[in-house]
């Protein structure tokens, strides 16, 4: 008997080590995602670790399907069709939504928080509660309009520490490529070494002083980087033409009148600017100098030349995405009021027939994903009495209202709740390389919206807004469809009712 002890026991160490071994190997995301960080009382406005939701509506990658959705220490750990589990019988922690959509939170990677340095206009305390109450569980941030930008490590580390316990939903961030780093590629390597999901560039000027454009020899450059990081560049897509109407200096133009606006940014300024993005594009294909790298187009406005060049360039095999923005699928310039500076972005909201083929190439699968590009701003910037639309800040606050406008508008084009959960969770999750986000799937996070598509409200001044200065959104009055009821993020209930939970639970996403 001792003799067969001896014998064994060396082995049992041997395969418990290897156990622990892997164990810990496989828990490597928990270091970057803690779960918990503070009592759970104080992330959650539930008391349990462990629990149920079901309802008829589960949106899964295997489609829509009536069932419940085991949650355990902030992970998803079984998804079943059904009413909770076989043999489990504390019905208080089964929380049944009935026809409710069960649906992965919405990953928004195009958000500016502006904080340090501007909070006034935005910051992450306003910000990420205004996504926990629109069912928006992660955003990504982006490096420009805080004080000073997000362009070296130095300044990344500015960002996280303005962060730190303010943050109700999970950030990730993006660096910004500016010529500063992009001519001096140690400060970039090292600013993508500290964790910055990709970087962000401007081919116009940005309207931040301190990020300036870059051209695309710059581009070209940072993608050398990127490549060896497996990380996107983010592009802001217009480039200077002459054929722009210089408004600012015609005296014979009306600056109360959008179409003013609108012709000093043509489609040709997009199209300009993909078609050199389409150049280099050529090479981030597999076996191409820069694998690896991949463009990513933000705020598409331009439906027609700009999206062919993006589909030849995605049928040819290179490594290219596009987003839109619901303000381009919602508004149309024909319908924008005298003066009315809330709907001046860049680029512009274009003309009807400009939105119903932005829709039909969304549906169509042409357009990758959807981001809100949330910009506010102070009212004195945004000069809505004074009514002048080439002074007035271009930026579009709505970060709260990504679910119900995207619905509200789409469904009449055919939008399904598939497609919209694919656009604004899982690809956005692929484009920034956030793991274990953006499905409801088993080992995935807890982030999770529920909502309920069929019920009205009216966007009034009664209605519970956090975005700052949510008197300047340009959805402010609306009618919409589709409201947020709950909002979990890694198992956390932050948001129910119009009340976030106590404390600020959410975290800091950094590549490694
Ligand atoms: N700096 C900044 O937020 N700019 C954004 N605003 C906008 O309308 N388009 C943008 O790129
Ligand atoms: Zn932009
Ligand atoms: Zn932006």
């Amino acid at each position: 008997m001792d003799q067969f002890v001896w014998r064994v026991l060396p082995l049992l160490t041997i395969l418990i080590s290897f156990f622990v071994f892997f164990y810990f190997q496989n828990s490597d995301t928990a270091q970057l995602y803690p779960i918990i960080k503070l009592p759970r009382n104080q992330c959650s406005l539930l008391p349990h670790h462990h629990f149920w939701i079901s309802s008829k509506r589960i949106v899964t990658p295997q489609g829509i399907i009536s069932g419940s959705v085991e949650i355990n220490e902030g992970r998803i750990v079984s998804v079943v069709e059904g009413y909770g589990k076989q043999g489990q019988s504390k019905q208080e922690e089964i929380i049944d939504y009935g026809d409710a959509v069960i649906m992965p939170g919405l990953i928004d990677v195009h958000v500016h928080l502006d904080e340090p340095g501007r909070t006034e206009w935005e910051g992450f305390d306003t910000g990420t509660r205004a996504a926990a109450a629109g069912g928006v569980t992660t955003v990504v941030d982006m490096p420009l309009n805080n004080y000073p930008t997000t362009v070296s490590k130095e300044t990344l580390k500015l960002k996280l520490d303005a962060a730190e316990d303010k943050i109700y939903v999970d950030v990730g961030f993006w660096g910004g490529l500016v010529p500063e780093n992009a001519l001096n590629l140690t400060i970039l390597d090292e600013l993508l070494s500290a964790g910055v999901l990709g970087v962000k560039s401007f081919m116009c000027p940005s309207g931040i002083n301190d990020f300036p454009m870059t051209t695309i020899d710059h581009i070209k450059a940072g993608l050398s980087v990127l490549a060896k990081y497996k990380r996107p560049i983010v592009v802001h897509s217009e480039l200077v033409q002459d054929d722009g109407n210089d408004s600012e200096h015609d005296d014979n133009r009306d600056p109360h009148d959008y179409l003013t606006y609108l012709n000093t940014r043509p489609p040709s300024w997009e199209e300009a600017a993909i078609r050199q993005l389409v150049g280099v594009s050529k090479d981030t294909g597999i076996g191409g100098s820069l694998e690896g790298a991949h463009i990513h187009i933000v705020h598409l406005s331009d439906s027609s030349a700009s999206l062919d060049l993006i589909k030849e360039a995605k049928s040819r095999g290179d490594s290219i995405s596009v987003e839109t923005c619901p303000h381009y699928l919602a508004f149309t310039s024909e319908e924008i009021p005298n003066g009315d500076t809330r709907f001046k972005c860049s680029p512009p909201i274009r003309d009807a027939q400009n939105k119903d083929k932005l829709w039909e190439a969304v549906l169509e699968g042409h357009i990758d994903l959807l981001t809100t590009d949330h910009s506010p701003t102070v009212p004195e910037l945004k000069l809505l009495e004074e009514g002048d639309f080439l002074k007035a800040w271009g930026g579009i606050s709505s970060l709260q209202f990504n679910l119900p406008v995207t619905w509200s508008y789409g469904k009449k084009y055919g939008l399904t709740i598939e497609q919209l959960s694919l656009l604004w969770s899982k690809r956005p999750a692929a484009l920034a390389g956030i793991e274990s986000k953006g499905t409801i799937e088993v080992g995935n996070h807890a982030d999770i919206v529920v909502w309920q598509p069929e019920q009205e409200f009216d966007l009034d001044d009664n209605y519970p807004v956090f975005i700052k200065h949510y008197e300047l959104s340009a959805y402010m009055g609306s009618r919409l469809s589709g409201k947020v009821l709950d909002t979990y993020v890694r198992g956390n209930l932050v948001f129910k009712d119009g009340k976030h939970a106590p404390s600020a639970c959410g975290v800091q996403i950094l590549a490694t």
